[in-house]
């Protein structure tokens, strides 16, 4: 109840922030693509997971286009330990069998991809929710390491139909699960799929929601926020070891998405109120922006 007002306060002051800055960025990005990515702790919260799809409506209301593609790890993780199967995961990857293939489809297709719609309907905006075989918008193929079972990397990336979509107004709502050309179905990283997706369509940017403030120089001291980088330091970055764990297939994926012509990656905190506004529409933004 606490947090829920405390949550509401600071909502209120972001708006009335965001609105005075708003303007420029708004006739900026009129038109333009923004992929949003989705998932992990940033998804668990029922306020939090409310304020992201109200600033996904709002983004569509004020003339961008989102898409947003999702994860959803914690669910599925929820699921297997329901079923009796036991989450394993090797360099933030999930160790990926037949049996949990199956649920991460069930989950990620079924479960979390309509309730995101369903969301996004209740807010007031259209949505369609697809995964990577429909259109054969992604395709797969088997990661090069086999021990990770049906963990799957893009091989290709149709994007006919998400165009199509927001041309005609919808937000596309797009799970990281795709088919290779046998249809075996293939278990993707969310942020993978999502920096191929915005690679694809040629998005203005692409934003990847997570429970950090960014890229941080130390990263158990949020003051050390790095706001704005070039891929060169992104790459130091890593190689220095600055930047480790689920942070470094983040950072890479955003580096290949700007190296395919995405005009800006960001890297910002979903747990703040209006996150995806702040970064987009304010002159300093909240989180690190990586740009080509
Ligand atoms: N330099 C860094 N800056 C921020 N986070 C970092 C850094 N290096 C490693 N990390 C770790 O990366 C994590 C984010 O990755 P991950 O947990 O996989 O996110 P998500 O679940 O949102 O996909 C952070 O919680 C943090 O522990
Ligand atoms: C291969 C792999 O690890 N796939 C991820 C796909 C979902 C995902 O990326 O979800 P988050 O964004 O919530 O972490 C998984 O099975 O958890």
């Amino acid at each position: 109840m606490t947090l829920d007002r405390e949550y509401i306060r600071r909502e209120e002051a972001t708006r009335v922030r965001v609105l005075s800055e708003a303007l420029p960025y708004i006739q900026e990005f009129a038109g333009r693509i923004v992929v949003v990515k989705y998932g992990g702790a940033a998804m668990k919260d029922k306020v939090l997971k409310d304020g992201v799809i109200r600033d996904v409506v709002f983004l569509q209301s004020v003339g961008v286009r989102p898409v947003v593609v999702h994860g959803g790890g914690p669910e599925i993780d929820f699921w297997l330990n329901k079923l009796g199967l036991v989450p394993q995961f090797r360099d933030g990857l999930r160790v990926t069998d037949a049996d949990t293939m199956d649920v991460v489809e069930m989950v990620l297709v079924g479960r979390v991809n309509k309730e995101l719609v369903a969301l996004i309907d209740q807010a007031g905006g259209r949505a369609v929710g697809l995964c990577g075989k429909d259109a054969n918008t992604i395709r797969a193929r088997p990661q090069d390491n086999a021990d990770y079972g049906f963990v799957g990397d893009v091989s290709s990336v149709d994007p006919a139909l998400v165009v199509t979509l927001v041309e005609k107004g919808y937000v596309p709502v797009i799970s990281s699960v795709a088919a290779d050309l046998d249809g075996q179905a293939y278990n993707i990283n969310a942020d993978t799929a999502a920096g191929e997706i915005a690679a694809a369509i040629g998005a203005a940017k692409l934003i990847l929601l997570t429970d950090t403030p960014g890229i941080l120089e130390n990263y158990s001291d949020p003051s050390t926020l790095l706001v704005r980088l070039d891929i060169q330091d992104a790459r130091d970055l890593i190689a220095s070891g600055v930047v480790g764990g689920g942070m470094i297939p983040k950072v890479n994926c955003c580096v290949r998405s700007l190296a395919q012509g995405v005009g800006a990656a960001h890297i910002i905190d979903g747990r703040i109120p209006h996150a995806l506004l702040l970064e987009i529409f304010t002159t300093d933004g909240i989180g690190s922006m990586i740009v080509p």
